[in-house]
């Protein structure tokens, strides 16, 4: 991840689709080309012939090949510049959801899904909008140049006279679209803010069922004030951008009277002026059309500076699907401490990327100093502990194990498991494997090793097996009773037939997903919390050592006393303090769990 400058919407399109915007821009010469020929065919064959009967039905055959040749290259033109826009947007859709796909877990909490949706639907749509309304801005401009041409060829003052006219209309109407801009962007900050609302209100749908009190203030203190807000900036900007179309509008009218008036004065004919009038109103349409397609590209602009500030990682063709060792015999954690970013500002990336810089100087150091350190990693010791959750953390898990974490609330156990999983990396301090330290190159191979389930678990209809293959489908299905599901979920092609269960079922069920995944470890944080004590009896005594016996190495977050027996190793967590406790400690844990958090 990296603050990236904002980057223009047309050095992005130059930067990535240079030929075929070449291409495009070739198809509308020849489309300004024809345009220009049928205002010289006009001018040359209807205008400057003193009257009407001269007229041939061969000019009027040519005339209407004309206007079928303009048909097909403006149709041409055109489709081209759509296809190569929605090409843009296609491609912008696919690149973002992978970055947020290969982007940190904290980064994707600090922006919080409602920032993040606003983005891939809203962002994406302005962009579109853009693209739609683009060939019009492409071909106004291009017509324009082709037709100025063509003028200044029939007169160069006339045509000196009215670019200046033209020229001060569009500076006048700039000025005017410049505050459609400052509006844009407000807009979409409040789309952001209604994006929260949105949230808010279906997800807390069951809460907001049971207090219209607070249903009413979010309705009425939230909602209606980012909507008001809304329609308020929407209106001052759509009267800005009407403003300037209909100054443009009249404007080009006026030219025309300019135009004769100026002709009497410069003695220039009557054939040329009324050329002159002929192409303005011929040019008025597309002229406006681009006028009115620029806010659309400005929109487009808000919404890509609004992608940028994601801070999302850099964009990723592959999937790193290479797994660490499958051979590992242990892991370490090394002093480790962490910090969660509170700030409103997007600094929790700084501080990931801080995690990584830790590591990744752990790895350098851990190279340098092998001799002094034996091949552990060098840790950055960081003496103030304020605020930090995991304090000096040092922790040695080993295949094979069946460790039990224990701790009070908000103690730090489930930090401590996103750090074991790499699902975190450390502020300061080392995660290391066979004593090669984790960093920024090989947390994602890293994190393979395991299959975790947390307390907000999202459940996956798919099921996959070993290393992205088909499951094993003996496998699922022994589990799938053994978990006692086989009455509630079916299994056909590998899709689950519902996830529609009770929250103790749900948690069976993403035990039988983490079981087909067939990954080394297993980690569980507080899964047997939602269990009746009937299941939670069978998870301890018979599922976990047949998870022990199918090769697992278990990490188990727990507040089961009754059931610490069937740990191999113990740890309590203390206010981000990690201790391993020893056979006396255990007993006294078993018979006391209170106490021992105390
Ligand atoms: N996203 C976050 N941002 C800031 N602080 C957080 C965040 N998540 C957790 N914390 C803080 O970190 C501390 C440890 O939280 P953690 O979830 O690791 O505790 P826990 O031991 O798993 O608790 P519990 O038993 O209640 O699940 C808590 O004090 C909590 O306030």
């Amino acid at each position: 991840m990296s603050s990236r400058a904002s980057v223009s919407l047309h050095h992005m399109i130059w930067a990535q689709y240079r030929l075929p915007f070449l291409k495009v821009i070739l198809l509308n010469l020849i489309n300004a080309a024809v345009s220009v020929g049928i205002i010289a065919y006009i001018n040359q064959t209807f205008i400057s012939q003193p009257v009407f009967n001269t007229l041939s039905w061969s000019s009027l055959g040519q005339f209407a090949l004309l206007v079928l040749l303009l048909l097909v290259t403006t149709f041409v033109s055109q489709y081209a510049l759509t296809r190569l826009g929605h090409k843009f947007v296609y491609e912008l859709r696919t690149k973002l959801v992978k970055q947020i796909i290969d982007t940190t877990v904290p980064q994707i909490d600090h922006l919080g899904s409602a920032r993040l949706l606003a983005s891939l639907s809203s962002d994406i749509q302005s962009i579109t909008v853009a693209f739609v309304r683009m060939p019009e801005l492409v071909q106004g401009v291009i017509l324009s140049v082709g037709v100025g041409l063509y003028l200044g060829w029939l007169s160069l003052p006339l045509l000196l006279i009215v670019m200046f006219w033209i020229a001060m209309t569009i500076w006048i109407s700039t000025l005017l679209v410049k505050h459609v801009y400052t509006h844009l962007t407000k807009l979409r900050e409040i789309n952001d803010a209604l994006y929260q609302d949105y949230q808010s209100i279906i997800e807390g749908r069951k809460e907001l069922a049971l207090n219209q009190h607070r249903a009413q203030k979010l309705y009425t203190d939230d909602f209606l004030a980012h909507a008001k807000s809304y329609e308020k900036t929407v209106t001052k900007s759509d009267t800005f951008h009407l403003s300037a179309v209909n100054w443009s509008n009249i404007m080009m009218f006026a030219s025309i009277g300019v135009i004769f008036a100026i002709s009497n004065y410069l003695g220039i004919s009557m054939g040329i002026a009324t050329t002159f009038s002929l192409t303005i109103l011929f040019m008025q349409s597309p002229l406006l059309h681009a006028v009115g397609a620029y806010p659309t590209l400005q929109t487009a602009q808000v919404a890509l500076d609004k992608i940028q500030s994601l801070e999302l990682a850099e964009y990723q063709p592959l999937f790193r699907t290479d797994n660490t060792s499958q051979h590992w015999q242990t892991i370490s954690l090394t002093d480790v401490n962490y910090r969660y970013n509170v700030s409103n500002n997007s600094v929790s990336n700084a501080s990931d990327n801080a995690s990584d810089n830790a590591s990744d100087n752990a790895s350098n150091s851990s190279v340098s100093n092998s001799n002094d350190t034996g091949a552990q990693a060098l840790i950055a010791k960081d003496s103030d502990h304020s605020g930090n959750i995991l304090k000096d953390v040092n922790l040695t898990l080993r295949r094979g194990d069946v460790v039990f974490l224990i701790g009070a609330n908000g103690s730090g156990k489930s930090t401590l498991a996103k750090i074991i999983t790499g699902i975190f990396t450390p502020t300061t301090g080392a995660v290391t494997i066979d004593k090669q330290p984790v960093n920024s190159q090989n947390n994602a191979d890293y994190r393979q090793l395991y299959s975790a389930i947390f307390s907000d678990q999202h459940i996956f209809k798919q099921l996959i097996g070993r290393q992205g293959r088909q499951p094993d489908k003996a496998l699922v299905n022994a589990w799938l009773h053994k978990l006692d599901l086989q009455d509630k979920i079916s299994v056909a092609d590998n899709q689950l037939s519902t996830d529609k269960l009770s929250q103790g079922q749900r948690k069976r069920l993403a035990m039988l997903i983490a079981v087909a995944e067939q990954k080394d470890i297993l980690l569980l944080d507080e899964w047997a919390a939602d269990q009746d004590p009937a299941f939670r009896r069978v998870f301890y005594q018979t599922l976990i050592p047949e998870l022990k016996a199918l090769g697992k190495t278990l990490f188990i977050i727990s507040h089961d006393d009754g059931y610490f027996e069937h740990a191999d190793r113990l740890l309590l967590m203390k206010e981000g303090r990690l201790i391993e406790l020893n056979a006396e400690e255990r007993q006294r844990a078993s018979k006391d769990a209170i106490a021992m958090l105390a």
